[in-house]
C-alpha cells in the first residue's frame, strides 16, 4: 500500500491524512473547494506542531510527512494509482453513493473502496456497487490521528483479501481495528454513544443538569474509567448483583424516545452548529481553535501513557 487517497477535506478528512502520511504514505487529499484544502493544511500542520511541542515528532519528521502529502480538487487525479481510498465526504448517502459510481469506473480491480461513514450499514453504500467485494468501512474516530481505535465492517460480499488488507493497514498505521461480526447500523460505539447521547439529551430537557455539568460528570467519571477499564470489567469490578439492580432499577427510568430531541434541531437550525459557527453547547471565538489544541495536548498525554502500558 503506497498511495492512499483520502476524499473530504473536513474535520475527519485532514485528521486521516495526516495519520497516513506520518505512516510513511503518500497521501492524496480531494476537496471540492480550495478553500478546504488550504484550511485542511493549516490544521495538519497545527496538529503536527503540537506532536513536535509534545516531542512524540521531531521536526524533520514533521516536514517529511508534510511533504507526502498532496491537495487536489480534482477527483481523477487524487484517485489516479491509488491503492486505498479513504471516503469521508459528508453523512449524505446519495452524496457517496455518486462518489463511488465515479471511482469505481476509474479505478483498478486492487484499489479497496473504504468509507468513513459514521452510521451506514455497508450494504447500503454498496447498493449501487458494480463490484461490492472491494468495498469495507472503517470508522475513525474524532481525531483520526489520535484516537486509537477504528472500526471495520464487512459483508458477507466483501474479500476476505480486503478485510485482511484493511486490517493489516490499520495495524501498520498503528491503530487497533476491531472487526465487527456482523454489521449494524452505527456499528458498536457509536450506538452505545446514541444511546448515552438519548439519555444525556432528556436529563438536559427534564432540566436536570445542564450540558455543562454532564460534561463534568461525564468526564470525571466514565471518561475517567473508561480509558484503562471499559463499560463491560467496570461491571465485574463493581460486582454484577450490583450492576443487576442499578440496571434494574434505571431501565425503567430512561428516556425511550425515537425522535431527535426539537432543542438539537433548533440549535442546527439557527446556525449553531458547534465550532464551525463558534456557537454549539459551548461558545467560541476561534472556531474552536483554542479548543482543538487543548483537546490535542491531552490527547497525546493519555496516548504517551496508554503505550507506556501497553
Ligand atoms: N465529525 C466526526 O466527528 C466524525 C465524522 N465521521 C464521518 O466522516 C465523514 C466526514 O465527516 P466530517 O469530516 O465530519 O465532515 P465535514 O463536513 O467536516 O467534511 C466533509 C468534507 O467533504 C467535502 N465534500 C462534500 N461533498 C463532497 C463530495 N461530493 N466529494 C468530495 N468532497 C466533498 C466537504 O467540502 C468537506 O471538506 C462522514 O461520513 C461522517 O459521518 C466519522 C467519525 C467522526
Ligand atoms: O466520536 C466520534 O468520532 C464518532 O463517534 C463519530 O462517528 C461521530 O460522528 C461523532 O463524532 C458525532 O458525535
Amino acid at each position: 500500500m503506497k498511495k492512499i487517497t483520502v476524499l473530504g477535506a473536513g474535520i475527519m478528512g485532514h485528521g486521516a491524512a495526516q495519520l497516513f502520511a506520518q505512516a510513511g504514505k503518500n497521501v492524496s487529499i480531494r476537496a471540492r473547494r480550495e478553500t478546504s484544502l488550504e484550511k485542511a493544511q493549516e490544521l495538519i500542520t497545527n496538529s503536527f506542531e503540537v506532536m513536535v511541542e509534545k516531542e512524540m515528532l521531531t521536526e524533520t519528521e514533521m516536514e517529511q510527512a508534510l511533504a507526502r502529502i498532496t491537495y487536489t480538487t480534482d477527483l481523477l487525479e487524487a484517485i489516479r494509482d491509488t491503492d486505498f481510498i479513504l471516503e469521508s465526504i459528508p453523512e449524505v448517502l446519495e452524496q457517496k453513493l455518486d462518489t463511488y459510481e465515479i471511482i469505481e469506473g476509474e479505478v483498478s480491480d486492487k484499489t479497496i473502496i473504504s468509507s468513513n461513514t459514521s452510521t451506514f450499514p455497508l450494504k447500503e453504500l454498496t447498493q449501487r456497487a458494480k463490484h461490492p467485494e472491494r468495498f469495507i468501512i472503517t470508522h475513525f474516530f474524532n481525531p483520526p490521528q489520535l484516537v486509537p481505535i477504528v472500526e471495520i465492517v464487512k459483508t458477507e460480499q466483501t474479500a476476505e483479501n480486503v478485510v485482511n488488507t484493511t486490517y493489516d493497514l490499520m495495524k501498520e498505521i498503528g491503530k487497533s481495528p476491531v472487526v465487527l461480526n456482523k454489521e449494524i447500523t452505527g456499528f458498536i460505539v457509536n450506538r452505545v454513544q446514541v444511546a448515552m447521547l438519548r439519555e444525556a439529551f432528556h436529563l438536559i430537557e427534564e432540566g436536570v443538569a445542564t450540558a455543562e455539568d454532564i460534561d463534568i460528570a461525564m468526564k470525571g467519571s466514565m471518561g475517567f474509567k473508561w480509558a484503562f477499564c471499559g463499560p463491560m470489567e467496570s461491571q465485574d469490578l463493581a460486582g454484577l448483583e450490583t450492576t443487576q439492580a442499578m440496571v434494574g432499577n434505571i431501565m425503567k427510568d430512561l428516556s425511550n424516545t425515537r425522535d431527535v430531541p426539537s432543542f438539537l434541531s433548533e440549535m442546527v437550525e439557527n446556525d449553531q452548529h458547534g465550532i464551525r459557527t463558534n456557537q454549539g453547547f459551548y461558545n467560541y471565538d476561534d472556531h474552536g481553535e483554542k479548543a482543538i489544541h487543548t483537546r490535542d495536548d491531552h490527547f497525546l498525554d493519555l496516548l504517551k501513557l496508554q503505550k507506556r502500558k501497553e
